[in-house]
């Protein structure tokens, strides 16, 4: 590898030889590239236990995985620790000379292309058991990557989209960062029934009741009902809380496909969440108003009895208990609730009769909905809504008014943006790898030009989703 200025690291286990990113190679300017290797600790053999995709290694095609070292720059590595072959690489200058014995049945790479959603974080430097630090790829929740190479069972080699480097870094494999999660899940003290915890937190948190304020029936009871169905009712954990519970069981990667809506397709529903008094519910009213005929909401469904003035399939669907109830027991309502002795319900249907009528539905939900909103059946475009810092908060709201259980319209206090930070706080922590697009609400007139951008992004260009969507058979 002709004038590769080298770095050492990875002192922790089987050794790297990495040449570090200096400016005389502009294009690896991010990440280490190279190759690692590892000791037969019976016959004292060094070999290249893996080519980092697209590094120096794999770009002179002279390095495989599985290559036995013999010689480097003519120093005879056999017997040698990893890490004093790498002394040798390390003091070399200029040319480095390997001599080797190249594995006689090279793997073949027939690999198909894989994307995927990270579901969790992860930080190599933070991972004792990675090969090499360094050679790593840290990400976050939310994060695309490509999959390189799967060939090793543990650990993947992997770039993060968008990428501009040519160099993949390593990831642990699905199966190695579940078992990571589950130790991890075990190692944490015992803490009952956290997820319900969550749920009256929750509850708590998004206690503040909400009256009907306008003719379009924008927001209705259905977040009040949710909230109040919390406090009465205790959910189970499955139902309510799948994210926060099941994390650790759940995929760490969801694979995903690049998804174009084609123009003949329904649209992609419109899912607009974010902490209480936000500004979900006026960004939503805002969006239906300024061009009511591509844009609609869902109609809920509740058990009540109509108003004098209302007209089922208006205002509301109005439903026998019976039928609310096998609704309900048929997981046709993506959000349902109760409020003074009546049903609520937010259906599938609704949905898609919107988007039957070749119309955006938009509609808001709460934070455990996602789940039932990011479907093969919907295709919902997850829009979180966040509150600015809290000096911004104050600054923007001295005109706004919240409407809680005890007031109707009340000036924010102090003590509303500090919930709502909290809150927005708990959203993230548990959902943010679901979000496909944030907009933090500061200036009102602002965040209705970034929705509109962003919707009309959703329905017409290609974005990441859930491969499960496009081939729905395969789990
Ligand atoms: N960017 C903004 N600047 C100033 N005022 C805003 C902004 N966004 C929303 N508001 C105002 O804040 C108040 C609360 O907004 P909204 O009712 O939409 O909140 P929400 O997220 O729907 O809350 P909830 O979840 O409690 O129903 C309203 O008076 C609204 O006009």
């Amino acid at each position: 590898l002709p004038g590769c200025p080298l770095h050492l690291s990875g002192h922790q286990l089987p050794a790297c030889i990495l040449p570090r990113v200096t400016p005389n190679y502009p294009e690896n300017q991010e990440r280490p590239s190279g190759a690692t290797i590892k000791r037969n600790e019976i016959t004292g053999e060094i070999f290249v236990a893996r080519v980092i995709h697209g590094g120096l290694a794999d770009r002179s095609g002279l390095l495989h995985a599985g290559d036995r070292i013999i010689e480097v720059n003519g120093f005879c590595v056999d017997g040698m620790e990893p890490e004093q072959v790498i002394q040798v690489v390390a003091k070399s200058q200029g040319t480095i000379m390997f001599k080797v014995i190249p594995i006689t049945e090279r793997p073949v790479h027939n690999q198909t292309m894989l994307y995927v959603r990270a579901m969790a974080d992860y930080s190599p430097h933070q991972d004792p058991t990675i090969p090499c630090a360094d050679a790593g790829m840290s990400f976050r929740r939310g994060d695309v990557l490509e999959i390189v190479d799967q060939t090793d069972a543990l650990w993947w080699q992997a770039k993060k989209l968008p990428s501009n480097t040519s160099c993949a870094g390593l990831i642990p494999s699905t199966n190695l960062l579940k078992r990571k999660q589950r130790e991890f899940w075990w190692s944490q003290p015992y803490q009952p029934h956290a997820c319900i915890q969550t749920c009256k937190e929750k509850f708590h948190v998004y206690g503040k009741t909400r009256v009907q304020r306008d003719s379009l029936g924008f927001r209705r009871s259905m977040r009040l009902c949710r909230r109040r169905s919390h406090s009465t009712t205790q959910p189970s954990c499955h139902t309510r809380c799948p994210s926060s519970c099941h994390s650790a069981l759940n995929s760490p990667y969801e694979e995903v496909v690049r998804y174009q809506r084609h123009p003949q397709d329904a649209h992609r529903p419109i899912a607009l969440l974010g902490p209480p008094g936000v500004g979900v519910n006026e960004l939503r009213r805002r969006l239906i108003e300024m061009n009511p005929n591509i844009f609609q909401g869902a109609i809920p469904h509740t058990t009540r009895a109509p108003k004098g003035y209302e007209e089922s399939g208006r205002e509301y669907y109005f439903t026998s208990r019976e039928i609310f109830d096998n609704m309900m027991y048929n997981n046709r309502f993506l959000e349902y609730g109760e409020n003074k002795g009546n049903h609520y319900g937010t259906s599938i249907e609704s949905v898609k009769e919107v988007l039957n009528s070749g119309k955006i539905c938009v509609i808001d939900i709460e934070p455990n909905a996602i789940h039932a909103v990011r479907t093969h059946e919907l295709r919902a475009y997850v829009i979180y809504v966040k509150p600015p810092p809290l000096e911004r908060l104050r600054e923007t709201r001295q005109e706004a008014f919240i409407t809680t259980n005890y007031y109707v319209n009340r000036p924010f206090k102090d003590e509303d943006f500090q919930e709502m930070e909290e809150s927005a706080r708990k959203i993230e922590s548990q959902y943010c790898q679901f979000f496909d697009h944030v907009i933090v609400n500061n200036e009102l007139q602002d965040s209705c030009i970034q929705l509109l951008t962003a919707v009309t992004k959703a329905q017409d260009e290609p974005q990441w989703v859930p491969a499960s969507w496009i081939r729905p058979t395969e789990s």
